[in-house]
């Protein structure tokens, strides 16, 4: 150990800082911390959160017992990180719903439209979902994540405030209990740029938030927390320079204030590239640099770090494979001779990991020992400071365990199937491609004899409780397989009579059998683990639990065929198969990191392809394979844009390629903003592809149409995620909408997403006014309606 570790450099003392001609935050105190986490899980480790706010929304909870919940859950989060050696301790990274919220709470910008609510709580989860009179807040992904924050819309009206009540009670909450609180919020600038605004550029509104954020600081300030970490992770994205200047001018001025905390700026899900440069040039203290997304060079590289605490996210807080605390250890040495200090953080939140992997006793013991969720990472943070500070002596045992589970997994057996490998290897051009696209809908067409603006669905019918009680009791082994298997029977013929009556033209069976679109895949393939309580918030109350890929993935048997041959034995209509593909199924799980995404994409679409085959074999004539991710996954950066796009595409296109030219495939995107990437659902080159339209009033065909797309489209109709029923007028005009965009041959009609979580009521209504609209734009145009 060299001279700085052994002697401590990490009690941090403020000859690192350089404090610019402004008074010092309290001199003589202990300022740098060494051992942290950018942000905590809120949702509990039994899911606590999500079953209290479910229950305050249905109203069988009052709001303080709802409170109590939530104070609950901090106060755990915080003893096991104190407990655990952390000697900085994010607060205010709980929330009832999302941190975009929260601090659009803070900053007084919530919509006008809920100001008519009395209760603050109820205001806010209006916001959040809207009501039967409402629009909720729109929502999107958090970058590159499956977790979606809520967009904060500013328009000429908004008139900035604080309130800081929200952080401020939680920061008191904690000093009371003694955690050394560094309380967290989103900084301007990221804020800002992920708002919707209706007047001027994003950024022109810092003028009216940056005071607020000064007026914040000077409270935090008197709370007596020594640190306020801000978050700016808008950073690690492509910013023009006016944006750069902006981000200096911001934290140059926060930086000036004579009466604050120390800041940490926390970038995180990549590098900052000149956001570092500009930021080291501010009088802003620390900066948390994301080491797994971004590189350790660029950091070292930058003139200024000298003069700064870097809390270094060597710790992945986006995945769960077990540290290889040597190489974190070299990163952190080479890190701390170049900077002022060094604290050992995660590469951002752990919101993003599971809480604990104790009670995942199902996992292959060899398994568990690669594996690291959110518990067992503070333990490795606190382990990496520990011989930072102490040498790695003190380590020593913790050192070896982490070697010898490194040692396990390069070795294991099922990381390599040499079969796989062989087909992987002999693919050429023709197993991406299928005959031309005007060829197959002629055969298409013959084949399924539909009528012009044909109605469909996007698979998913509502999981009611019956279905997941159902599922629940066969884990348990309170009921066996015949039994479980009778009952989603049931559902998926309740479902296709449903849709008889309701006269849609191609069917689904409804997906009840599925957990989840991507775990019931997942837990049927080879080289996928699943969890038992490792659950993750999507959004709001809404979790998943995200396999875990680990080996190469084989498809040991046909995963589908029965459910889909047992709805079509129901029907003369055709049902639609519904499988999810490989670029979804590999954002929704936690990935191997020992080779690139690209070969694992590959090896998933052989398998689906597999599957694909089945289908047809069985007779399915309409197979339909969602992309949702397929946007999510987009590099945040534009260099890297396109060579993600090419494996992408060439993933769906194998897994997609393998069919007759008479079977239709269809696919499904949502959830995101699709301009990037129009080029590439084109390039997917499916039959149909239904695609999220309601809520950006159908504009999405326009784009389509900029890059010549000349393929089915179903531009959803309504938006699933509110439970408002829409008219048959409303449904109607949009129908009149797209056709003004796309002729009606290329026309599909459905909702913008599958149905699983809404009501049964909500459902039968809002797809009877769907059919009804279909019925009456076709008989506007003279087309005979079946
Ligand atoms: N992985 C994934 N990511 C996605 C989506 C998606 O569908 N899947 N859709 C988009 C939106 N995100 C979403 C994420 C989750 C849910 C969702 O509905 N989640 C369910 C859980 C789904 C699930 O895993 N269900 C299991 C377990 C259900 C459960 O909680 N069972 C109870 C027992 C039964 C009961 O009493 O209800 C228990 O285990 O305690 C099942 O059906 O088997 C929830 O949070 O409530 C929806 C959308 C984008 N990202
Ligand atoms: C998030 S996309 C969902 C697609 C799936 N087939 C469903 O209908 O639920
Ligand atoms: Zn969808």
């Amino acid at each position: 150990m060299d001279e700085r570790g052994s002697t401590g450099a990490y009690a941090g003392r403020c000859r690192w800082f350089g404090w610019r001609g402004h008074e010092q935050p309290e001199s003589n105190v202990t300022l740098a911390f060494t051992a942290t986490v950018l942000g905590s899980p809120r949702i509990g480790p039994r899911r606590e959160l999500k079953k209290a706010v479910e229950s305050y929304w249905a109203g069988n909870l009052d709001a303080s017992a709802l409170e109590s919940v939530g104070r609950d859950l901090r106060r755990r989060t915080w003893t096991e990180l104190v407990d655990a050696g952390i000697d900085s301790v994010p607060v205010n990274t709980f929330s009832f719903y999302d941190q975009m919220l929260d601090t659009a709470v803070m900053l007084g910008a919530l919509p006008e439209r809920v100001s008519g609510i009395d209760s603050e709580l109820d205001r806010y989860f209006a916001a959040a979902r809207g009501t039967t009179t409402i629009a909720p807040l729109e929502m999107t992904k958090w970058f590159d994540t499956n977790y979606h924050y809520l967009v904060p819309e500013i328009t000429p009206a908004s008139r900035f405030t604080l309130n800081a009540a929200k952080v401020l009670g939680e920061v008191e909450e904690a000093l009371a209990l003694g955690v050394p609180a560094r309380p967290v919020v989103i900084g301007p600038v990221t804020f800002l740029l992920l708002s919707k605004s209706d007047d001027r550029a994003p950024l022109d509104h810092l003028d009216d938030v940056v005071p607020l954020y000064a007026e914040l600081l000077g409270l935090l300030a008197d709370t007596g927390v020594k640190w306020v970490q801000i978050d700016e992770p808008a950073l690690v994205a492509d910013r023009t320079a006016a944006e750069l200047e902006a981000t200096r001018s911001v934290y140059d001025r926060l930086a000036a204030l004579n009466h604050r905390p120390a800041i940490l700026v926390a970038s995180y899900f990549g590098d900052l590239g000149d956001a570092l440069t500009a930021l080291v040039e501010t009088g802003v203290e620390g900066i948390a640099v994301d080491l797994v997304a971004g590189s350790l060079d660029h950091v070292v590289a930058t003139p200024g770090i000298e003069g700064k605490h870097i809390a270094a996210g060597v710790i992945d807080g986006r995945n769960v494979w077990r540290s290889d605390l040597d190489g974190s250890l070299t990163a952190l040495e080479t890190l701390r001779d170049r900077a002022g200090s060094v604290a050992v953080s995660t590469s951002c939140s752990l919101l993003h990991v599971p809480y604990t992997l104790d009670g995942e006793n199902g996992l292959d013991p060899a398994l568990r020992s690669w594996l690291a969720f959110g518990s067992e990472k503070i333990r490795e943070v606190a382990t990496l400071a520990t011989a930072v500070r102490s040498g790695h002596a003190a380590i020593g045992d913790q050192l070896a365990q982490s070697r010898a589970a490194a040692e396990t997994r390069a070795s294991d057996p099922r990381l390599h199937d040499n079969a796989i490998r062989a087909r992987l290897a002999a693919l050429t051009d023709s197993e991406r491609s299928r005959t031309p696209a005007p060829d197959r809908r002629t055969a298409q067409d013959s084949e399924l004899s539909l009528p012009k603006l044909p109605t469909t669905t996007i698979g998913s019918y509502p999981q009611t409780t019956a279905i997941r009680v159902a599922r629940a009791a066969l884990r348990k082994g309170e009921i066996g397989q015949a039994e479980y298997v009778r009952r989603m029977r049931a559902e998926i013929a309740d479902v296709v009579a449903l849709q008889e009556d309701l006269g849609l033209d191609v069917l689904v069976h409804g997906e009840p059998e599925r957990n989840d679109m991507v775990q019931y895949f997942a837990e049927q393939f080879d080289g996928f683990f699943a969890t038992a309580n490792g659950w993750v918030q999507s959004y709001g109350s809404r979790c998943v639990r995200p396999p875990i890929l680990y080996g190469d993935v084989r498809r040991p048997k046909p995963m589908t065929i029965e459910w889909i041959s047992y709805a079509q034995s129901l029907t003369d209509k055709p049902v639609k198969a519904i499988l999810t593909g490989p670029v979804t199924i590999l954002a929704w799980s936690f990935v191997r990191d020992d080779q690139s995404l690209a070969e694992s994409a590959d090896q998933i679409a052989l398998a689906i392809r597999d599957e694909t085959a089945d289908l047809e074999t069985s007779g399915v004539r309409v197979i339909q394979v969602d992309e949702p991710a397929l946007r999510e996954l987009l590099p945040l950066r534009a260099a890297d844009q396109s060579a993600y796009l090419d494996w992408a595409v060439g993933a769906f296109r194998l897994a997609t390629s393998g069919v007759a030219d008479t079977t239709a495939i269809h696919t499904h995107l949502c959830y995101s903003e699709f301009g990037d990437v129009i080029g590439a659902i084109a390039g997917l080159d499916a039959d149909v592809t239904s695609i999220e339209a309601a809520r950006s009033h159908m504009e999405v065909l326009d784009d389509l149409n900029a890059v010549g797309f000349d393929l089915g489209v179903g531009p959803g109709v309504y938006d699933i995620h509110s439970p408002r029923v829409p008219s048959v007028d409303e449904i109607a005009g949009s129908l009149r909408a797209a056709l003004g965009a796309v002729p009606a041959e290329r026309l599909w009609v459905n909702p913008d997403c599958g149905l699983k979580t809404r009501r049964r009521a909500e459902v039968e209504s809002s797809l009877r006014n769907m059919v009804d609209a279909a019925h009456l734009v076709r008989a506007e145009h003279g087309w005979i309606s079946t």
